[in-house]
């Protein structure tokens, strides 16, 4: 299934910020959202999962609009969000319990899932704890974990790398390869280019709200006329207009 968005124009409720996007993320791929401070990554990502509605434009999973089957779409993708968001008077157990509810996953299945998830990230004997005693590292994984014990078609992943240290970042990008060889269409944002330059397959490149150019580094340096330039070289001559001379 694949996520698409079709001249999506939005923002809050004085502010225009994304200006007629299009992009589509396939099936089986990592698709990097890549874009300077205040570009407009996070507000895409909120219409993507529904927190805002566009002014115009369409956004569907496999055609499943959030207008037309709100409960279909929402249960289509699987969210991770760049600041970790607990609930302080549930134990981590009780995180993964409410998720397995909230996608309608049988107990035993999610649990089974959830701990392949857990043992790679180390929190095995953390599970009855609470996320006042996390550190920012570890609420980040538990995120993920959350995230991926699902088994959505699509996943919105926004600045996963800012928390986790180098060893979380490599059982990260191991599941995500994982859920790219299930067939997922996975949307990543970040500003860790070197990451997103060795790990995705196609980028999206966001300059003031606007998709400027889109496709795999191939695609990106003829477009822009750059051949063998990394993606940091790329973005830095897309935003030059932004930068101080
Ligand atoms: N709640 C809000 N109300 C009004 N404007 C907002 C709000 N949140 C963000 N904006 C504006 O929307 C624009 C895009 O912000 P957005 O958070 O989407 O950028 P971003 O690309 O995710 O940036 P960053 O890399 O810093 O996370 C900015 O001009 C910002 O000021």
């Amino acid at each position: 299934m694949s996520l698409k968005l079709e001249n999506v124009t939005g923002g809050y409720t004085q502010v225009p910020v994304i200006n007629n996007i299009t992009f589509e993320v396939n099936p089986g791929e990592l698709t990097g959202l890549i874009g300077l401070n205040g570009a407009g990554k996070s507000t895409t990502i909120k219409h993507i999962i529904g927190l805002m509605m566009p002014y115009s434009g369409e956004i569907s999973i496999d055609g499943l609009t959030l207008r037309a089957d709100t409960e279909r779409y929402r249960r289509s993708f699987s969210f991770i969000p760049e600041t970790p968001v607990l609930y302080e008077e549930l134990t981590l157990r009780e995180h993964l319990e409410i998720t397995a509810m909230a996608y309608n996953i049988p107990a035993a299945e999610a649990m089974e899932k959830a701990m392949r998830y857990i043992k790679e990230f180390r929190l095995e004997d953390k599970l009855d704890w609470f996320p006042a005693y996390f550190s920012k590292g570890m609420k980040q994984k538990v995120m993920i974990v959350c995230s991926f014990m699902v088994d959505a078609p699509v996943y919105v992943i926004d600045e996963p790398f800012l928390g986790l240290d180098p060893l979380g970042i490599h059982s990260f990008l191991e599941m995500v390869k994982e859920k790219k060889k299930q067939g997922a269409a996975i949307l990543m944002s970040t500003h860790v280019l070197a990451s997103a330059e060795k790990e995705c397959d196609n980028f999206i490149l966001l300059h003031h709200g606007e998709v400027k150019v889109t496709g795999t580094m191939a695609d990106l340096q003829k477009e822009m006329n750059m051949p063998g330039a990394s993606l940091d070289e790329l973005y830095i001559s897309l935003t030059k207009e932004a930068l101080p001379s």
